[in-house]
């Protein structure tokens, strides 16, 4: 369970975010969205305890999460960073292999034994026949597929994902977030991701968290959030909101003020 408690961060004397409160107890997808500059990435550092909040606490199972020993707080939480890997040059299966950092001891040991269990994520994320390859020789969807692959063999409780379809074209978003939803269910997972895009965040998660302007906007079902007023309130956009067609979650479709005017134009060409 992760609980926050009216977080805030002021930097320099500028308020990135404030009195931000939600508790997630089942496990699920919670998808964080909001406008750039919102605050979201900001929210997702504080939850991984990469930045400390200057109000409020996060709870991570009761406890404070600044509490945690780093390797301790690294068996529960993973993080899937904005951008995936660096671009160091060790090989894919080396890469994926780090993950496995916060059970080793002082000298890389280990009690269990990791190789099923990084040959399995790499499998999963197609990266097998890749596996000797220089990770700053991959493309970017599969240095974020490498990296998904190393958080998998932390064997997180909670994993955080910021933007993990950055780099992806649109079929490697759909196995990213259906390999995270598969892995999600079989291992009862807490995922929270930041998401930029309604329309997967609508498809893929079960409860999302509107961020605007460093404040709580909304909280929900995306039947609840993604609606016409969300779009025009927060985005400043005009949409129209659909059901999908396999189980009715809201999709987008935007309508730009041109496009009809513009359309007319084509038509008469
Ligand atoms: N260390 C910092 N010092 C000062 N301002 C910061 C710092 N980090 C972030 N900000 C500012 O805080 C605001 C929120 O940034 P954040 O990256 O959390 O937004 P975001 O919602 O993730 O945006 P995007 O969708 O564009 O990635 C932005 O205006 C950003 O410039």
């Amino acid at each position: 369970m992760i609980e926050a408690i009216k977080l805030g961060r002021t930097v320099d004397g500028i308020s990135l975010l404030s009195e931000i409160s939600f508790s997630y107890a089942a496990p699920g997808i919670y998808g964080i969205i909001g406008p750039n500059g919102a605050g979201k990435t900001s929210l997702l550092r504080l939850l991984s305890g990469v930045d400390r909040p200057t109000s409020g606490e996060i709870l991570l199972d009761g406890k404070p999460i600044a509490d945690y020993p780093r390797k301790a707080l690294a068996r529960k939480m993973a993080v899937l960073q904005q951008g995936g890997l660096p671009p160091v040059g060790y090989s894919v299966e080396e890469t994926v292999a780090l993950g496995r950092y916060p059970y080793q001891g002082w000298f890389g040991d280990e009690q269990e034994d990791a190789k099923p269990i990084i040959e399995d994520a790499l499998t999963r994320m197609g990266l097998s026949h890749l596996r000797n390859r220089s990770v700053d020789q991959l493309s970017g969807g599969e240095r974020q597929r490498a990296a998904l692959a190393q958080v998998m063999v932390q064997k997180p409780q909670i994993l955080l994902l910021d933007e993990p379809t950055t780099y992806l074209d649109i079929g490697y978003q759909l196995q990213l977030l259906d390999t995270v939803a598969q892995w999600q269910q079989e291992q009862s997972l807490t995922v929270i991701a930041v998401l930029h895009d309604l329309n997967l965040a609508a498809l893929y998660c079960d409860h999302l968290l509107v961020i605007k302007d460093g404040s709580l906007y909304g909280a929900g079902t995306p039947k609840q959030i993604v609606t016409r007023e969300l779009v025009r309130d927060v985005y400043g956009a005009e949409a129209d909101i659909i059901p999908h067609p396999d189980g009715g979650a809201p999709q987008i479709m935007l309508r730009p003020k041109l496009i009809a005017s513009r359309n007319r134009i084509l038509i008469n060409v």
